[in-house]
């Protein structure tokens, strides 16, 4: 299969500022993409890229085949800023019909369009309600809505979490994952760990420079666990080397190890909780495989 969108030595100056710098990559039609990087890294750069606000100093950028911004796209990409409004003063159901309208489809198609997108996010109850009424997890359920419109193939999200409690961000995670069907969704963050559950592809960019990172390679990678304990405790790199069919322990970082352990070891998770039971070790987590911050962190640091 194509991919649905290409980069080919991509780079984006702005002036003397290289903000993106020769970067490659692919995205497959499907599971969500994450584009994730610190303050500056290049991602609002290479988000106006694929929206065709901006175009590249160097190199190539296709989505479906089309250079971004193409007529060809219309309807086939949408993009949600982050700082999306609606309007307070109207009707949820209005807003939506009038940016159907705008998509060219007529009165009665657009109405339809906007009560379809609001069964999407699970919100066709409030079509009759005021923006201004809806609370902020609410009205960026509402923006996601309108992003749909259409049935885009590919649907931009920049920092859709963003400024909402940890409760509402789970939601419009969870929510992008049951909308994957419908979609192939890119979303844009600062954090990494948010992202990882929820996307098989990860793009991380640091200082305009991109690596690209597997998800799904990450989880079936048996030969490490990482453990993450609540508190620090003695010895604990020692004393998980004790046990049967741990190769070698390392502490990531703070109250976090990763444990590589020979493949014939079958039954290590259990043996591991087991072994912080005895120990009175309180743990957070455990992690089959390591972290993608890990990964990340261990290849930049390479
Ligand atoms: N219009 C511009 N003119 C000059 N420099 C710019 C412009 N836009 C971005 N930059 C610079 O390019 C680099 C990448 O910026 P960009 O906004 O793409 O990063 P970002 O990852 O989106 O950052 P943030 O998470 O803070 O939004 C930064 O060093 C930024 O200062």
């Amino acid at each position: 299969m194509n991919p649905l969108i290409t980069g080919r030595n991509l780079s984006k100056s702005y002036g003397s500022k290289l903000a993106l710098n020769n970067v490659n990559f692919e995205i497959e039609q499907g599971a969500p993409v994450a584009l994730v990087g610190p303050n500056g890294a290049g991602k609002t750069t290479l988000f106006s890229l694929l929206c065709g606000y901006i175009a590249p100093s160097n190199g190539e950028l296709e989505i479906l085949g089309y250079k971004p911004g193409s007529a060809a796209l219309f309807n086939k990409v949408s993009a949600l800023p982050q700082d999306a409004q609606l309007d307070p003063r109207f009707n949820i159901d209005k807003q939506l019909a009038f940016y159907a309208k705008l998509q060219g489809m007529s009165t009665t198609q657009s109405q339809t369009e906007a009560l379809r997108v609001l069964d999407l996010v699970g919100l066709r109850e409030i079509a009759k309600n005021r923006a201004g009424d809806l609370s902020h997890g609410m009205r960026k359920r509402v923006t996601i809505a309108q992003a749909l419109i259409g049935s885009p193939q590919i649907v931009m999200l920049d920092e859709a979490t963003a400024g909402l409690d940890p409760i509402h961000a789970r939601e419009v995670r969870e929510l992008v994952s049951t909308l994957s069907s419908e979609a192939t969704f890119i979303l844009s963050s600062h954090d990494l760990t948010e992202l990882e559950r929820l996307c098989s592809q990860v793009l991380h960019l640091d200082k305009g420079v991109l690596s690209e990172h597997q998800t799904k390679v990450n989880q079936t990678d048996k030969h490490f666990y990482t453990l993450m304990l609540n508190e620090m405790y003695e010895n604990v790199e020692q004393q998980l080397q004790l046990l049967n069919g741990v190769s070698s322990v390392y502490m990531s970082q703070h109250k976090e190890y990763v444990i590589e352990y020979t493949q014939s070891e079958q039954a290590l998770d259990i043996a591991l909780l087991q072994f912080c039971h005895q120990h009175n070790w309180q743990y957070r987590q455990l992690v089959n495989g390591h972290t993608l911050e890990n990964q990340i962190f261990k290849q930049e640091k390479a």
